[in-house]
């Protein structure tokens, strides 16, 4: 069953210096239970994607068309068109958020047992009593030692893998269906990235939610999710189940990310950088293929053509590209198979 389903999703920005077209015609889908891994560099629009989702985008942000539709029950909502009071409602409660940086998204000056508290006030009926066991339970499956004492604790008392677990407490409290987590490890050291990412796969899929990870790592992307979402330069490039897209890349960007990624038996050496860098955003007239200026298969003739071409390679892998490295299911209509 789909829970979310994103299709047409435009985000721009309005500096002092011009219009920066973020995210453009953003599409993709995801289903109850699966896990799916948005990944690309640096101001490719991953947060930008997740912060629309949420509404949390700053005042200089303008979502200018698309649609998020979030199904609860036999109802769907359009994310981007519910009321404010509406989304208070529904963050927290069906969709939560772990932000790249816990110690500036925890609130400094409130003890943090009571701000997982103040979520379960806010969301749910139960009593005082309630409300403290829960939070207590809750410390408890986040793995914080000694929950009593760490419930008063404030997070600069805490260490940064021990913020990120109260971040993911407070994400889960009310059991939402989506949770989105945002680079999630950043700043956090290797074997703490993998008991915080360990963690929140391991209680996302007791509650059977859906969750995005959103990472610039590909590696890690591909350990933890079912499918995989390419971005580059504010455009969905590929997405793919996670096998299909290391075995059969269909993206020049995807399989030069792939190349770029670290793996056992590879050696520094072995890693191929991905040539040039991201197209200016603010750009009036962007070519309609963000990834041409780095690309070595792009041909004028083909590629400039207007909009982007969406090749389908199977019911579950869709490319945008007018000369993939796979050969497309069936030619779409009034165009010529690349
Ligand atoms: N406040 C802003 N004003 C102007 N442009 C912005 C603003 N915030 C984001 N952008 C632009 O939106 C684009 C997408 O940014 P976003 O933060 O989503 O990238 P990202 O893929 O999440 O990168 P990172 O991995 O570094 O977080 C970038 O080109 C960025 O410059």
């Amino acid at each position: 069953m789909t829970l979310l389903q994103v299709q047409n999703l435009c985000v721009e920005f309005r500096t002092r210096s011009g219009r920066v077209q973020a995210l453009d015609r953003i599409d993709f889908s995801l289903t109850a239970g699966e896990t799916l891994g948005i990944v690309g560099e640096s101001g490719s629009g991953k947060s930008v994607t997740a912060f629309a989702l949420m509404r949390v985008l700053e005042a200089s942000a303008r979502v200018t068309s698309g649609k998020a539709l979030l199904q609860l029950g036999n109802r769907s909502l359009d994310l981007l068109q519910e009321s404010e009071a509406s989304m208070g409602t529904l963050r927290g409660k069906e969709i939560s958020m772990i932000f790249q940086n816990p110690r500036t998204a925890l609130n400094p000056i409130r003890s943090v047992g009571k701000q997982i508290r103040d979520v379960l006030r806010c969301h749910t009926n139960l009593s005082r009593a309630q409300i403290q066991a829960r939070v207590l339970e809750l410390l408890a499956q986040v793995r914080i030692p000694d929950p009593e004492r760490r419930y008063h604790a404030y997070p600069y008392e805490l260490s940064g893998g021990l913020c990120q677990r109260i971040m993911i407490a407070l994400a889960l409290a009310c059991s939402p269906k989506l949770l989105i987590a945002d680079e999630p490890t950043t700043g956090l050291d290797v074997t703490t990235q993998a008991t915080i990412l360990n963690l929140i796969r391991d209680l996302t899929q007791a509650q059977s939610m859906s969750l995005i990870l959103i990472t610039h790592d590909l590696a890690l992307a591909s350990e933890y999710c079912d499918r995989i979402l390419v971005m580059h330069a504010g455009h969905t490039v590929e997405t793919a189940p996670t096998p299909d897209l290391f075995h059969s890349p269909a993206h020049p960007y995807t399989q030069q990310l792939i190349a770029a990624t670290p793996e056992p038996h590879k050696q520094l050496l072995d890693l191929a950088p991905i040539p040039g860098s991201l197209p200016d955003l603010r750009a009036d007239n962007l070519p309609p293929c963000r990834f041409q200026g780095r690309c070595d298969r792009y041909d004028p003739a083909l590629c400039d053509q207007t909009p982007l071409i969406q090749h389908q390679l199977s019911p579950t892998h869709h490319v945008a590209c007018w000369k993939p490295l796979q050969s497309p299911l069936v030619a779409p209509s009034g165009h010529e198979s690349a």
